[in-house]
């Protein structure tokens, strides 16, 4: 069976239980990946032996590996790891787990921030990535047995969330008010009443009697105007347009949710006061978690760019290496083409398949005129006006013309015995491939 995702429900029942939502919404393998959540199904009888596994730590240069069996007799602290388990937390690398036996829940918080439950069974292997906030439970059966995988030394070290609950960390997200607004706007269904503008970056009400009316009763419970546009503007929105009823401020913007949180509201000075005094503290401690979380994600944006500069290094090399193939190529087909080009026998071949050409031009004039239709592959392609007689002239036809020279050619070295000694078939085959070849030899000339 594949493995089992949904998103959860909000209640503060028994963390061991399921917390489907009712109905249940599942979560796909897509989801998952997108949020960067890898996952394998794999036989965990043989995961001692198991070729399949064998590739994953291959491949992702898992060289480290150990094995939880979590139960009372085997863990010590077992209660209190259990409790750090499921402090939703994030790590600077990613974070495998592979379940052997018995099974559990990891939580991990999609982009909207809400929770996604992946029941692990006896053979899932996930991967977390770097930086998702996660935590662990085990469920009703409260067994699990995992087998953790780490790229070298293992560093498990959980960086917690900042605690939400807490008085003085919640204002780093975003109030009720700003989310209802921001839900709003974004209803399509609304659209005539409420919308987006074009940028996507303020919005737009574009029938304030009908919006009052329908719109904030919806989420505000009230259905005045002036009170919700007085809201707008304590946290920061400007009218932007004197004609029409737009809001702008730059963290209210279209597909970014997640930039609500740093529209502040702005407060009266009693509020400043007392707020300063109690709350001061806690809003730092909110700063300093917001920025350690950052730099995690700095730091795994560097490690990405490094990675991706080594590949392009690697590139680079590669095709400096072609490159320098293909110099020598060229030069060993120059020196070829002018030996050829100095010889009679060579000119002369040419001429005679020249002539060949015209007289198979001709013969097909006379089979067109005769039968009426035009047979591709019974004459050899000519087209006489591109020969000359001097050299020059030559060149340009045997330039355009890579088969006739190459055939002149092996006729002109059937008849001499050639002391060349290259392969003039893979050369040929490259020099009439390229065009900028045929002007460059051109103009050595
Ligand atoms: C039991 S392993 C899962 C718990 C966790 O998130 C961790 O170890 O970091
Ligand atoms: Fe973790
Ligand atoms: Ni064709």
């Amino acid at each position: 069976m594949a493995l089992e995702a949904w998103f959860m429900d909000d209640s503060n029942e028994d963390q061991r239980l399921p917390h489907h939502r009712n109905p249940k919404e599942l979560v796909s393998l897509d989801y998952l990946a997108e949020l960067g959540v890898l996952y394998w199904k794999l036989n965990p009888e043989n995961y001692e032996n198991d070729p399949e596994l064998g590739k994953i730590r291959e491949e992702r240069g898992y060289d480290y590996m150990d094995l939880l069996d979590l139960c009372p007799e085997k863990v010590s602290n077992y209660e209190e790891k259990l409790k750090n388990f499921f402090t939703e937390h994030i790590h600077k690398d990613e974070e495998i787990r592979y379940c052997l036996a018995g099974s559990g829940y990891f939580d991990v918080r999609d982009k909207d921030d809400r929770w996604i439950r992946i029941w692990m069974q006896p053979g899932d292997l996930i991967i977390l990535p770097a930086g998702i906030y996660h935590r662990f439970t085990l469920d009703t059966s409260n067994y699990i047995k995992l087998m953790r995988l780490f790229v070298g030394e293992p560093v498990w070290t959980p960086y917690n969330r900042p605690q939400e609950e807490h008085p003085g960390l919640k204002e780093t997200e975003p109030t009720a008010f700003l989310t209802k607004t921001y839900n709003i706007v974004e209803d399509s269904s609304t659209n005539n009443i409420v919308s987006w503008s074009r940028d996507n970056n303020s919005f737009i009400v574009w029938e304030p009697e009908t919006f009052a009316l329908i719109c904030l009763p919806r989420c505000f419970k009230h259905k005045n105007f002036s009170s919700f546009v007085r809201q707008l503007n304590t946290y920061g929105f400007k009218k932007i347009d004197t004609e029409r009823w737009e809001f702008a401020n730059e963290y209210f913007l279209k597909g970014e949710r997640h930039l609500l949180k740093n529209i502040k509201r702005r407060k009266t000075s009693s509020q400043t006061q007392t707020r300063s005094l109690e709350g001061g503290r806690f809003r730092l401690e909110g700063e300093i978690h917001e920025l350690r979380r950052d730099r995690v994600a700095l730091e795994l944006e560097l490690v990405r760019l490094r990675r991706k500069q080594e590949s392009m290094k690697t590139y680079l090399h590669l095709m400096e290496e072609k490159l320098k193939v293909t110099e020598v190529k060229q030069e060993m087909m120059m020196n070829f083409l002018l030996k050829k080009i100095k010889k009679p026998s060579f000119l002369q071949s040419l001429r005679k398949r020249k002539l060949q050409g015209m007289k198979n031009q001709e013969q097909r004039q006379e089979v067109i005129s005769s039968h009426g239709v035009e047979d591709h592959d019974t004459f050899v392609k000519a087209e006489p006006e591109e020969y000359g007689d001097d050299i020059g002239d030559q060149f340009g036809g045997v330039f355009s013309y890579g088969d006739e020279l190459h055939i002149a050619s092996m006729e002109d070295q059937g008849q001499e015995g050639d002391e060349m000694e290259m392969d003039s078939e893979g050369i040929w085959k490259g020099f009439v491939l390229s065009e900028e070849m045929c002007d460059l030899g051109e103009h050595f000339i």
